[in-house]
């Protein structure tokens, strides 16, 4: 069956194939379309322990998740977080691919493929004709054969690939086999997005052949977000009726030749705006048709977006590329979190630094990874909040200007998490004892730190779910944790404040109220941060407590 258009959309051809193109408007924010029956959804192969196989929500046979998951007593490398899942599993093909992981696991001694190699299989597999349509049917699959073959490094890996999931599939294997089964594989990879879980960083893949017709601009006018078997399509902007649907098919806020890099795969040079002019992260979001969904965020001042405080004149794009090469090659930020690490990238960044560029790559990153470690730190802790409040004041909304991205939402969360903690060790009296930094200290003895929770909660539960989902657990925790709060006694008036500022963030009363109370002691916050990372990362002081 080829797939059909979801309704309010339709499929078109142009410069770019075929494409996903609206037949109405769709507002910021709103939902275009759910795609719930996926080809193929995997987590990938690293993962497959770790990952229910059929929901892929992220658990552990430890006990260190909530999810807990059974191996499937078969093959023993399959891992399901209930029955309903091992048996929808089951049904769709696990049956066939039980006996292949039997296979591997006696005579290699493995427990997971390769995920394409694995997906390839799944599709060899499976005889239901319904499911290998999209690859091979009346309109199947864009699959940029022959480029792929023109690869020569490409293709011997691709033959590879091919000839192990035939072998492990049990497919007869012959010129003729090995051909359609290179076709299958280039399909995946031209078709398949990555399924990223933003929570807990497991990567997988999820193949829908309607969705796949969604093809890709640097600066998107859509996204998708990933609940278990679902992948939602929302707007990020408004979109006009007859207008092409677009998402990113990388992290599109990286250097240009790294997104070149990253859409190798894919086989095109991108001509959106963003890659034809080389413009930074300040420049697309100056003109972003969505700035003003910023009332409800950390960063409402539209002015800075306009006209952002920079000095673009010592710094070149050429050099901000080189940059980040140095920082991924010389410190490897996906493996060393070590302070000798930061420091280095910090000094690598130093041109960005002085640009006041903090929002461009690899800067945020590097202030990310501090304040990540620093959270999990009973000594540095408190010091985490600065840095928490400036990535979400002066780089999270620049490098994303929707403000309910969940990468922007989940920048509010951690802010609120450290509010929590902060907060506790201000009511006990130790703070003084476990942060040195005399403004922060001041600042927080000046703040009421859990209206200022409050009004965060409020922005993640009111913009959370567009983002992520709804059952999304970051919001869930923000809302059962804004219920605790506005049922303490004695807060009436504040949780009033808040939740009115929450309806209307524009009326001039809660405006003054949310600027006092939550924006003010954030921005105080995160003005710390510049020369708290200077102390440590360039002057290696220690800010640690007095204990
Ligand atoms: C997931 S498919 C998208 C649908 C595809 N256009 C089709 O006809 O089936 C990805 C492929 O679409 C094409 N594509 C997607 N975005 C593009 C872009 N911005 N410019 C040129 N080609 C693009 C490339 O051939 C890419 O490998």
């Amino acid at each position: 069956m080829a797939p059909t258009p979801p309704p309010g959309t339709t499929f078109s051809s142009g410069p770019h194939g075929r494409s996903l193109t609206a037949t109405r408007d769709f507002t910021s924010g709103s939902l275009i379309a759910t795609f719930s029956s996926p080809v193929i959804a995997l987590p990938d192969g690293p993962n497959m322990k770790t990952t229910c196989n059929w929901c892929l929500r992220v658990g552990s046979d430890e006990g260190f998740s909530s999810v807990s998951l059974k191996a499937c007593t078969g093959c023993k490398a399959a891992v399901y977080c209930g029955a309903n899942c091992q048996r929808a599993s089951w049904k769709s093909g696990h049956k066939a691919e039980c006996k292949m992981f039997a296979k591997i696991r006696e005579t290699m001694g493995k427990e997971w493929f390769p995920t394409p190699v694995r997906a390839l299989a799944q599709v060899l597999l499976t005889n239901d004709k319904t499911t290998r349509d999209p690859f091979d049917g009346e309109d199947p699959l864009e699959g940029n054969f022959d480029v792929f073959k023109a690869d020569e490094q490409v293709w011997g890996d691709f033959e590879l690939q091919a000839m192990a999931a035939m072998t492990y599939s049990g497919v007869f294997m012959n010129e003729e086999g090995l051909r359609v089964a290179m076709k299958y594989l280039c399909q995946i990879h031209t078709n398949a997005f990555n399924r990223l879980d933003t929570d807990t960083g497991m990567s997988g893949i999820f193949l829908d052949p309607a969705l796949a017709r969604v093809n890709h601009s640097c600066v998107p006018n859509a996204f998708i977000g990933f609940d278990k078997r679902t992948a939602t399509l929302r707007a990020e902007r408004s979109i006009k009726e007859g207008e092409e649907i677009t998402i990113s098919y990388i992290e599109n806020d990286k250097p240009r030749s790294v997104r070149r890099q990253g859409l190798r795969l894919y086989h095109f040079e991108c001509d959106c705006p963003r890659c034809v002019d080389d413009l930074d992260v300040y420049q697309v979001a100056q003109t972003s048709p969505v700035l003003s969904l910023n009332s409800l965020s950390l960063q409402p001042d539209l002015s800075k977006f306009r006209e952002p405080v920079i000095d673009r004149s010592g710094i070149s794009m050429r050099q901000i590329e080189d940059i980040y090469k140095a920082v991924y090659d010389q410190t490897k930020p996906e493996q060393d979190n070590s302070i000798e690490a930061a420091q280095t990238r910090w000094r690598l960044c130093k041109p960005l630094v002085e640009a006041k560029m903090w929002a461009v790559e690899p800067l945020p990153t590097t202030i990310l990874l501090l304040a990540t470690n620093w959270q999990a730190s009973y000594k540095w802790v408190v010091y985490a909040l600065p840095l928490a409040c400036f990535l979400a004041t002066q780089c999270d909304p620049f490098k994303l200007v929707a403000p309910f991205l969940s990468w922007r939402i989940k920048g509010v969360m951690i802010i609120t998490k450290l509010l929590a903690v902060t907060g506790e060790l201000t009511s006990s009296g130790e703070l003084a004892q476990r942060c040195t930094h005399e403004g922060i200290v001041g600042a927080l003895a000046m703040a009421d730190q859990i209206t200022m929770c409050q009004a965060l909660l409020h922005i993640i539960v009111h913009q959370g779910f567009i983002g992520a989902s709804k059952d999304w657990d970051v919001l869930k925790e923000a809302t059962t944790m804004l219920k605790d709060l506005e049922s303490l006694p004695g807060r009436e008036n504040e949780s009033n404040l808040v939740q009115a500022w929450a309806r209307d963030p524009q009326d001039p009363e809660v405006k003054v109220f949310f600027e006092n109370e939550v924006l003010n002691p954030i921005n105080t916050l995160a003005s710390f941060a510049p020369e708290i990372l200077e102390a440590v990362l360039v002057q290696g002081q220690g800010l640690v407590a007095r204990r």
